[in-house]
């Protein structure tokens, strides 16, 4: 009777696929210019990553060896895998829908990250003011305080001779930092609850990587006993009820003290600003919390992963760091303020800025983006890419391919020289994305404005995003750390054996630093 039911369900849904076919012939059609691997029913490609869904990308990045573009079934979905930088920037400028699947409801819905088009062009609008000059200048004095109580970590180990994983004291410090810009608040005031915060953004992150990989967590109904059965549902309710408290308290603070949130008293943090616009967008509390948490998971792990990886890589380069520590008493020299207009003038600092950029290349923390393809998009040598599809773009290939990369594999800051930039196609850096779907903190290049300023549009931009979030964060965080102390490791290299690439890019090995102070002294400007 079991076996009869079985095969009655897949002959059911072996029909069910056929009429769909027939009834979307020409998308199909389509997608027979691509190449892909032989597939099985139902489970489509799937079986190629049996085992690796914890480093499902890596698996992806053998299988895509002999292609620019692969068609890949996770199970009944097709996904284009494209990671040469033509295909990138003409998807990207065309196409700013994201596909998410729905793999990761329940624990986030409609927001910047997750939103199609006509949703996120409001979220983005909203959002985008909060990484203005204005609010940048505003977060340096929270990266300053951050940076203080880092310091302060690593004093404690320095000189003893022992070698520490710098990842949960980066942690602690990032989480802080992005709860006092996105939500207000500080993490100091709120430890505990900030320590559950963290765990359940890393849940999620895992969990829905998981999900997208694992075929019989996909429908709705069997994922959510899944949460329930495992314990995990625990964490999406501390993922809601944090932001949603904090939110609660910043309304009701609107409400009573409204002589706060007058021009007079600009925002200082992202919450504040969402709850003064939220009108003119209509915008719900879910909706609000969405975004907050949104842009909080965006920021969080990528900056922790980023800053692991850059102090690990000054730590093993000590040439690196002994011309970055010279560049930076000399940027000291005759002044040590380091305020927005000194961080961001782009003839200071020049070998910082590379380090920062060449890691973001070399350890790509956001390493897989996607988009959605919500109309055709033609590619440079004619393919067209047909609408409804979801494209996986793994970042992190394009960022290590060697015709734009010298020897990709090595952390190399030269890679950021003058000279090595020259030789590269403009545009060629994707370290935040591709265009008006990239990184928040980037510029945003609509078609109309590159066409505006005469800038070719299969050209993006996302080079000039340098001066904002991430890499004021960094350049305080490293000035301090390099002008205290001397970095050193155990470890020789950090290889693609070392990590795990999910959706971030994660360390097998932890970042272990070891702290010798170069003289005592103060944190510089805190
Ligand atoms: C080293 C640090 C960071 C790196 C390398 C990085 C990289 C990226 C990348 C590659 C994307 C996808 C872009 C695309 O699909 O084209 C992205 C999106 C995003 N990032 Fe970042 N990011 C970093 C830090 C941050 C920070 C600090 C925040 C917030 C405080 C943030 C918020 C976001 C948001 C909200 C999105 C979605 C944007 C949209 O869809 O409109 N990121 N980031």
């Amino acid at each position: 009777m079991i076996v009869a039911v079985i095969i009655a369900s897949l002959v059911i849904i072996f029909l069910a696929q056929y009429a769909y076919k027939l009834k979307h012939q020409k998308f199909y059609q389509l997608l027979d210019q691509f190449p892909c691997y032989p597939t099985y029913p139902i489970i489509g490609n799937l079986h190629m990553l049996y085992g690796a869904t914890e480093n499902a990308v890596m698996r992806i990045k053998n299988l895509m060896k002999p292609y620019d573009r692969l068609l890949f079934w996770i199970g009944l979905t097709p996904v284009l895998l494209v990671k040469k930088h033509q295909d990138i920037v003409a998807i990207c400028n065309r196409c700013s829908d994201r596909e998410s699947h729905g793999f990761i409801e329940p624990w986030t819905t409609k927001g910047i990250l997750t939103s199609r088009y006509e949703d996120w062009k409001i979220s983005r609008k909203m959002l985008h003011p909060a990484f203005s000059q204005e609010m940048l200048t505003t977060y340096i004095d929270v990266f300053k305080k951050a940076t203080s109580n880092l310091i302060g970590e690593f004093r404690k180990v320095a000189d003893t001779g022992e070698i520490i994983d710098v990842f949960d004291a980066i942690k602690i410090s990032n989480t802080d930092v992005i709860l006092q810009s996105v939500l207000g608040v500080s993490a100091e005031g709120e430890a505990k609850k900030t320590l559950r915060f963290s765990q359940a953004i890393f849940e999620f992150l895992k969990d829905s990587n998981k999900r997208v990989f694992t075929l019989w967590l996909h429908p709705s109904f069997i994922y959510k006993i899944y949460l329930k059965i495992t314990g995990k549902i625990k964490f999406l309710k501390t993922l809601h009820t944090f932001p949603e408290e904090i939110l609660k308290r910043t309304m009701n603070d609107f409400h009573e003290k409204k002589d706060q949130f007058d021009e007079a008293h600009p925002p200082k943090s992202m919450i504040n600003l969402l709850v003064r616009k939220r009108l003119e967008h209509n915008f719900t509390e879910i909706r609000m919390r969405n975004e907050l948490l949104q842009v909080i998971v965006g920021g969080t792990e990528a900056i922790t992963f980023f800053s692991g990886f850059l102090m690990v890589m000054l730590a093993i380069h000590q040439d690196v760091q002994q011309k970055l520590f010279e560049e930076i008493v000399q940027f000291l020299a005759n002044d040590d303020t380091l305020t927005i207009d000194r961080l961001t003038d782009p003839n200071e600092l020049k070998y910082l800025e590379q380090c920062i950029k060449e890691t973001a290349r070399a350890f790509s923390p956001v390493s897989v983006t996607f988009r959605y393809t919500n109309k055709e998009c033609v590619l440079d040598d004619g393919k067209v890419v047909p609408t409804g599809l979801t494209i996986m773009i793994p970042l992190l290939f394009h960022n290590r391919d060697a015709e734009l990369f010298a020897n990709p594999l090595k952390w190399d800051p030269q890679h950021y020289s003058e000279e090595s930039i020259a030789k590269r196609p403009k545009g060629s850096d994707l370290l935040f994305g591709c265009g008006p779907r990239n990184c928040i903190g980037t510029h945003t290049h609509t078609r109309a404005r590159l066409r505006r300023v005469k800038i070719p549009i299969t050209l993006t931009t996302t080079n000039i995003s340098g001066y904002k979030y991430a890499f004021l964060l960094s350049k305080i965080r490293i000035i301090n750390i390099i002008k205290e102390f001397h970095l050193s490791t155990n470890i020789k290299e950090i290889t693609e054996d070392d990590v795990t690439v999910d959706l971030l890019l994660r360390s097998k090995i932890g970042f272990p630093v070891k702290f010798s102070s170069r003289r005592k002294t103060g944190v510089i400007d805190s």
